[in-house]
């Protein structure tokens, strides 16, 4: 519980929310009630219980997004319906409301849910004593919205940032291994549940540290860079192309299998084969591929991919090697063909 607190940022602003909403809203319901004011008891009632609804949904569900929004929403409406019914003390709850909603959803929906909460308070003229206080709120509360805008468009642009830096190699910008990782824990699953077939091609340049050796380290990245650049001219926006390491890549094809996939192998060697140069002459590129298994675990699926792709190179280089589809640990190979 402790660590989804810690890494779901949303989750835990929606539990501050609901533990604030509870141990802040629930004496002034019970004294509401307890007064005769029946209808702004059953306000608070209504706010905690729709607050409580949404934490819960967020723990149980993991969708803060959609909880998030209706929150947001609930918490905006909650102190406009407050100061509709006991006055200016609803101002006051507004305040932590218009900062809580930059957390909660998007910065621009947030500043059009606080623009329209300051707008409906203001739009009630007896909740002001004077009109200098309506202005002095309307002021203030559009200097908090601003700052709270302005904080949570910093931080979401430096998550991305970092997100950026977690998961693009800088020197090709496709993703990297951590990527690849994740994008396969999801290819696995959706194969489960959709029955779609999905290749995995580990890729690979031939005699590379010879290029790095004889015209310098710039020039291989050149090559690395004019790999990933032709790899993804001859495959579909669909598939996915990863750095594994070094100038080993990782090719995803989803909904391709049997002759389909033996079609675009050889389409995408013929094509690397013809176009991918170092100032020496034709750089060459050996392929092991291997087709996910029913139930296969991906270490495994990776691990049969890797191996053939070591025949691959066994064999001389320059070749594609398909891996057998099988689901015992030890990969087996189905054909190797020299192009
Ligand atoms: N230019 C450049 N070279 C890299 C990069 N990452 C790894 N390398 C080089 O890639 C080379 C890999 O060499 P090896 O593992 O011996 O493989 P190879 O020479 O391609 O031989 P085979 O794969 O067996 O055909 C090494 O010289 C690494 O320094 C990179 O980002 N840029």
């Amino acid at each position: 519980m402790l660590k989804r607190l810690k890494t779901d940022f949303r989750l835990s602003i929606i539990t501050i929310l609901g533990t604030s909403a509870f141990l802040g809203i629930t004496p002034f319901a019970i004294m509401r009630f307890v007064q005769g004011n029946l209808v702004a008891g059953a306000i608070d009632t209504a706010i905690l219980v729709t607050i409580f609804g949404g934490m819960a949904y967020a723990w149980i569900t993991g969708d803060t997004r959609r909880s998030g929004m209706v929150l947001a929403f609930i918490a905006c409406s909650g102190a406009v319906a407050v100061a509709a019914t006991v006055g200016e003390v609803g101002l006051f709850w507004l305040y932590p409301c218009l900062v809580t909603t930059f957390f909660l959803v998007k910065p621009r929906i947030a500043t059009v849910l606080n623009l329209c909460s300051i707008a409906a308070m203001m739009a009630q003229r007896e909740v002001f004593q004077t009109q200098v206080q309506m202005w002095t709120f309307a002021a203030t509360a559009l200097v908090v919205s601003a700052t709270a805008f302005a904080f949570a468009q910093r931080t979401d642009n430096q998550r991305e940032r970092l997100e950026q830096l977690a998961t693009i190699d800088p020197l090709t910008g496709v993703k990297n291994r951590r990527a690849m990782d994740e994008e396969l824990i999801l290819a696995a699953a959706h194969a489960t549940r959709t029955g779609l077939p999905y290749a995995l091609v580990m890729l690979d340049i031939d005699h590379f540290k010879t290029v790095n050796d004889e015209y310098g380290h710039g020039v291989g990245d050149g090559v690395l860079v004019d790999l990933v650049s032709l790899v993804q001219q001859h495959t579909r926006q669909s598939d996915q192309l990863f750095r594994y390491g070094g100038e080993e890549f990782v090719l995803l094809l989803p909904g391709v299998d049997g002759a389909g996939l033996t079609a675009v192998m050889n389409n995408l060697q013929h094509s690397l084969r013809t176009k991918l140069k170092h100032p020496g002459g034709a750089a060459t590129v050996s392929f092991g591929v291997a087709l996910l298994s029913a139930g296969e675990p991906v270490e495994n699926w990776i691990e049969r991919a890797d191996t053939a792709l070591y025949r691959a190179k066994e064999a001389g280089r320059d070749q594609v090697v398909f891996a057998e589809a099988k689901s015992s640990s030890s990969p087996g190979l189905l054909m190797a063909s020299p192009g």
